[in-house]
């Protein structure tokens, strides 16, 4: 169960790379097992061409590592808050990709300006806010999921699987690693698109709410929505 789970998480984090999320080490990619409550997480600091199946660590909810050879991602204390405070998460990304990355480097959340957006995140995809000097110093990777989970907390999260962290980078999870990868696509051909938009048009609004909405509902059903419960 743990090598499936490994070569699982091996081939997502490989797909880093393949769509170009990713340069040198910038980022990593984790899926849970909801049975053992174990997780698989690329190792720390490994180079993509050099990563194999069995490099993947496992860890508990704890922090715990249960099996690996290297340390895990300088992440993991950030997946971990993530898994604990949103259950419905079972895999999660974490890139610096240069489009939305420059996005949270601006403070900015991503307006939905078109159906390709509307499609896949139900709403502006949101910036939350820096870690303070004190949150810093306390447990940095930790707050950063304790931020993203106060943000989302009381939402249908699986609605706006993306968060960017302001002067950092991004977040995206799934039903799965491989969905978590899908996510961050998304995340970054949208905040491609929309900085391209606020380029062309310094003006413009957000896509008109009904068309938001028959995009998201026609893909993901009537009940699904990322506003409070
Ligand atoms: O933001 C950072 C470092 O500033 C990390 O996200 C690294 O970019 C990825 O680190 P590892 O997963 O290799 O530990």
């Amino acid at each position: 169960m743990l090598e499936e789970l490994k070569k699982r998480v091996y081939e997502a984090n490989m797909l880093l790379p393949k769509y170009k999320l990713i340069t040198f080490t910038w980022g990593n990619v984790s899926e849970i097992d909801p049975e053992t409550g174990y997780f698989a997480i690329k190792p720390s600091g490994v180079e993509y061409d050099e990563l194999t199946p069995d490099d993947m660590v496992i860890m508990d909810l704890e922090g715990n590592k249960i099996e690996g050879k290297y340390n895990p991602s300088s992440d993991t204390a950030t997946h971990i808050e993530i898994y604990k405070g949103m259950p419905d998460v079972k895999g999660i990304v974490h890139t610096h990709s240069p489009w939305a990355t420059s996005w949270a480097q601006a403070g900015r959340g991503i307006p939905c300006y078109g159906t390709t957006h509307a499609d896949y995140m139900y709403g502006e995809i949101p910036c939350v806010r820096n870690l303070t000097k004190e949150e810093i110093e306390e447990a940095y990777e930790k707050n950063t999921g304790v931020l993203i989970v106060d943000h989302f907390k009381d939402t249908e999260y699986m609605a706006m699987p993306a968060v960017l962290c302001k002067n950092h980078g991004t977040f995206t999870w799934g039903k799965n690693a491989k969905d978590a990868v899908h996510n961050a696509v998304v995340l970054e051909e949208v905040a491609k698109m929309a900085a391209r938009t606020e380029m062309l048009n310094p003006q413009v609004q957000p896509a008109p709410q009904e068309l938001q909405d028959k995009h998201y509902y026609r893909k993901h059903g009537a009940n699904a929505y990322y506003g409070q419960k």
